[in-house]
């Protein structure tokens, strides 16, 4: 399972989530963020965070010409996209990048749940309002969450291990729980972030739950 740190703003915080344990750090380039990030600071961040680490490129609302350019520009190992927007706009972003496809609760039964099984795009299941540090209702997920896909919304060092044994999702995502202030990191909760998501991950399944 992978847990990914995402709105990363500078090298310090790239290289201590690393560090800890994170398999990918999320760059914030939707424009109305208070992490946003300039892909200069982005590309030096992810760089400096070493091979292991992969660099993801978090986008809402952008055109597809400002989404390549600045992925390319911080040299981002895959794409993000938040938002409703068109198949063909996501298709044209997965023959480029690995896409992560945030959606919410809500898509899954909708066209937008055909995402689920493409080739290249992994959906994530997020809150409606990203960033927002508000957890999903996970109970209600469990019959209806795709295998393979990934969760957000709202997970931090004190509630990763109870989704993950409750969801099994492919990787985990946060980060308002994971921040000092916006923009910045606490890399305490990181890192207790981290070994919680991994340590949940070796020891799934060795717990039942109620029907
Ligand atoms: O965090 C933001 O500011 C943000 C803005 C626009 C799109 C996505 C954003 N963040 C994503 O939100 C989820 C989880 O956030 P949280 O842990 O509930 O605060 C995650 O996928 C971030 O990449």
């Amino acid at each position: 399972m992978k847990v990914k740190v995402c709105g990363t703003t500078s090298v310090r915080d790239a290289v201590q989530s690393a560090e800890a344990g994170a398999d990918a750090l999320g760059f914030i380039f939707a424009p109305r963020s208070h992490r946003l990030v300039t892909p200069q600071v982005a590309r030096d961040a992810g760089l400096q965070a070493g091979v292991t680490v992969a660099r993801v490129g978090v986008f809402m609302g952008q055109g597809l010409d400002e989404v390549l350019r600045t992925a390319d520009a911080a040299r981002v190992t895959a794409i993000q996209l938040h938002g409703p927007l068109p198949g063909l706009y996501v298709r044209q972003v997965a023959a480029y990048y690995p896409v992560l496809r945030a959606l919410r609760p809500a898509d899954l039964g909708g066209p937008e749940g055909v995402w689920q099984g493409i080739p290249g795009v992994t959906v994530l299941l997020d809150a409606p309002e990203p960033g927002g540090g508000v957890p999903l209702d996970w109970a209600a997920l469990r019959e209806v969450f795709p295998p393979g896909a990934w969760l957000a919304g709202g997970l931090g060092p004190e509630n990763v291990a109870a989704a993950i044994r409750m969801l099994n999702p492919a990787g985990v995502d946060a980060v308002s729980r994971l921040e000092a202030r916006p923009g910045e990191k606490d890399p305490e909760a990181v890192t207790r972030f981290v070994q919680a998501a991994k340590a949940a991950a070796q020891g799934r399944g060795n717990e039942s739950y109620p029907q």
